[in-house]
């Protein structure tokens, strides 16, 4: 038991994205030096000069500036009164029923001071702390023009002005604190997230080889070469050999894109560099470009070297898709990234590899010659690979005899790589809470349910009826499934709530299918209607849970006669489906290019084919009732049957039907 908590913090930590501490910070290998440096965009700084400038600018007017003038005493006041050079006064009144007089006078009047100096000057201010208001018909009386307005208005309008200021001033300084925090919070500086957040590996993450990965020959042939070039760069650049400065994996995900790229680092013994697309991304104008830029720098530096581009569809979507062009931001990184692409040699060592499972988003300027040239397919391991990459996973994990490895990886069709090393996890931590020190071939077929089928919920309350229901149903797809040529073997069925389903038939395929023929989907189409055609005929009645294997079938009998030619009526063309689809580069496009007659003839063949499907299954059904009832009975009382426990009652039912 200790061994296996040791293999799986072994797992844990061997694929832990980071070796997480502020040495791993890129900007430490020179990136783009302090916040000052040419890493960072520099218009969040300007924006607070700018900012800091603007209220002075306004304290400033508001209170020395030339409007107000200086401030003079009460007894000054008068006595420029009595002069007769005063030409306008505003008065600026406040709740506690002070005042501001704000005077203007005849161009420059000298304005007589207590100590008997004169100041050269066109308007004054003075306080008045109990302004009595008649003062304002005297003075209008006198022939100067008054005006009266509410001091306070005037403040708030001031602070109404500097708001918005305020408000931005907040944001910025909460969210790029922030942003610096998720950074690896080692940057102290809060204007240097222009810098890339590309984490260094350490030797322990590099330490990864060719061999770790399984079921990817063709892919690991073709970078062999890639790892020579980073091992000795002289040979080709003696020979001019054509090295790819980048390399696209395409492929589903967990198929082992990422520990691929890690294996050419480990292989060729040089720091490995990775980075997410999505982390390029920001919502700053500019900051995702200067990461780009930064991430080169360093990865120069530090040639020979790998830099990993993960996901790169979330940086590289062709530019001018977005909705509503609000997407400026991130076409300025990939321009950014094509323009680097395109500044560095193979001189520089450094290689590219980029990773994405979206290959129809991706721009058709980074698949360009020159910048992502190569493109190696990962596809889900078939079932050699899958029982190699199985073989690497549990290299460390005691299993007992039992445990045929091969069965393992022929009833794991589907499965990626990552699904594969999690079923080992799940194996072994199943066999741990059972306190066995080994794994076993149970522990492997309950992991495995759990995984295609999600985690059992048995605590979830089921009425006795819904049970019988959820029983007669999934029987229903079992049987037809049984009595249909062409279906695939069942593994086995449940109606114990997995996810967010009652019950459940398993289906296992015996091989990898590339293909399928017309029979097979003509099963599929069938048995997929087996659950509800047995609800309607016991119960005489239909439940909504139907609703998936309804919409199952529709989509399958659409495709036999829209996209692959297996209608005789509409005969072989692909009629489209609407949908946009580019890939690779190359558009794909279907547009929906046919009458509405045609439109109609397809309606009708998709409804022909459903239709016959159901009557089969009605008649297999209806034929097998009684076997129905036994299967369904045996299913309340055990809640899932093996693929053998089925045959064995459709057996016994179909040699004694009396007994029943
Ligand atoms: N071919 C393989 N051989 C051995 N292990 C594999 C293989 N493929 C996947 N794995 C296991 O699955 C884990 C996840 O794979 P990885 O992260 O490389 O997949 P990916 O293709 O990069 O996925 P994503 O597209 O989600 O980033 C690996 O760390 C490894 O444990
Ligand atoms: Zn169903």
């Amino acid at each position: 038991m200790a061994q296996q908590e040791k293999k799986r913090d072994q797992i844990r930590n061997k694929f832990k994205p980071v070796k997480g501490d502020e040495n791993s910070q890129f900007g430490l290998f020179g990136g783009g030096g302090d916040g000052n440096g040419d890493g960072g965009p520099r218009i969040p700084k300007v924006l607070i000069y700018m900012m800091v400038g603007l209220v002075f600018v306004f304290l400033f007017q508001r209170f020395f500036g030339s409007n107000a003038g200086p401030e003079i005493t009460y007894n000054e006041y008068r006595k420029v009164l009595g002069t007769n050079s005063v030409t306008m006064v505003t008065v600026e009144t406040f709740p506690d029923r002070s005042a501001l007089l704000i005077g203007k006078m005849k161009s420059q009047s000298g304005l007589k001071l207590v100590d008997g100096s004169t100041v050269m000057t066109d308007n004054f201010s003075v306080r008045v702390p109990d302004f009595p208001m008649d003062q304002v018909d005297k003075l209008a009386d006198s022939g100067i023009e008054v005006t009266v307005r509410d001091g306070t208005n005037e403040l708030n309008n001031f602070l109404i002005l500097l708001a918005p200021w305020i408000i931005f001033a907040f944001i910025y300084f909460f969210i790029f604190r922030r942003m610096n925090m998720q950074n690896g919070g080692a940057q102290k500086n809060i204007f240097s997230f222009g810098k890339s957040r590309a984490k260094l590996m350490s030797d322990f993450d590099v330490s990864v080889k060719f061999e770790d990965v399984a079921g990817v020959d063709e892919a690991i042939e073709e970078l062999k070469e890639t790892v020579e070039f980073l091992m000795s760069p002289e040979k080709f650049q003696k020979i001019g050999g054509k090295i790819p400065k980048g390399v696209l994996l395409l492929g589903p995900p967990g198929t082992g894109k990422t520990l691929l790229a890690k294996a050419i680092a480990g292989e060729a013994k040089v720091p490995f560099f990775s980075i997410s697309g999505a982390d390029f991304v920001e919502m700053f104008v500019g900051v995702g470009a200067a990461r780009v830029r930064d991430l080169f720098e360093t990865a120069k530096k530090n040639a020979p070297c790998i830099v990993f581009i993960d996901e790169i569809d979330a940086v590289g979507r062709s530019r001018g898709a977005g909705v509503g062009g609000g997407h400026d931001e991130r076409e300025q990184t990939l321009n950014q990234l094509l323009v680097e692409m395109d500044g560095f040699t193979t001189k520089d060592n450094v290689i590219l590899i980029a990773a994405t499972n979206r290959p129809d988003v991706l721009d058709t300027a980074l698949l360009r010659p020159g910048r992502f040239d190569r493109q190696i397919t990962i596809d889900k391991p078939d079932i050699r690979g899958r029982e190699a990459i199985l073989k690497i996973h549990s290299r460390k994990t005691p299993l007992t005899d039992d445990v045929d490895l091969k069965a393992v990886a022929q009833s794991t069709p589907g499965f990626s790589g990552a699904d594969l090393a999690n079923l080992i996890n799940e194996s072994a931590l199943l066999a741990s809470r059972k306190g066995q020190t080994e794994i076993n071939s149970d522990n492997f077929d309950e992991a495995r349910d759990k995984i295609l089928m999600g985690p059992e919920r048995r605590s979830m309350y089921i009425s006795e009826e819904q049970k019988k229901i959820t029983a007669y149903h999934e029987s229903g797809h079992v049987l037809v499934a049984k009595f249909t040529k062409g279906s695939d073997p069942i593994h086995k069925v449940t109606i114990i709530p997995r996810g967010r389903s009652l019950g459940q038939t398993a289906y296992l395929p015996m091989e990898d299918r590339y293909t399928h023929n017309r029979e097979y989907l003509i099963a599929m189409i069938t048995y997929a209607l087996g659950g509800r055609v047995a609800e309607e005929l016991i119960f005489n009645e239909i439940s909504t849970g139907a609703a998936n294997d309804i919409e199952k079938a529709t989509d399958i009998a659409r495709k036999m006669v829209r996209n692959w030619g297996m209608s005789d009526k509409l005969g072989p063309i692909n009629y489209g489906n609407g949908h946009k689809e580019v890939f690779l580069g190359k558009d794909y496009s279907h547009v929906r290019e046919y009458s509405e007659e045609t439109a109609l003839q397809i309606d009708v063949e998709v409804r022909n084919i459903i239709m016959e499907c159901m009557e089969n299954a009605q008649r297999i059904l209806s034929e097998n009732k009684i076997i129905l009832q036994t299967l369904a009975e045996e299913l309340i009382e055990k809640e899932a049957l093996s693929g053998e426990e089925i045959d064995s009652i459709i057996d016994s039912v179909a040699t004694n039907p009396a007994a029943t």
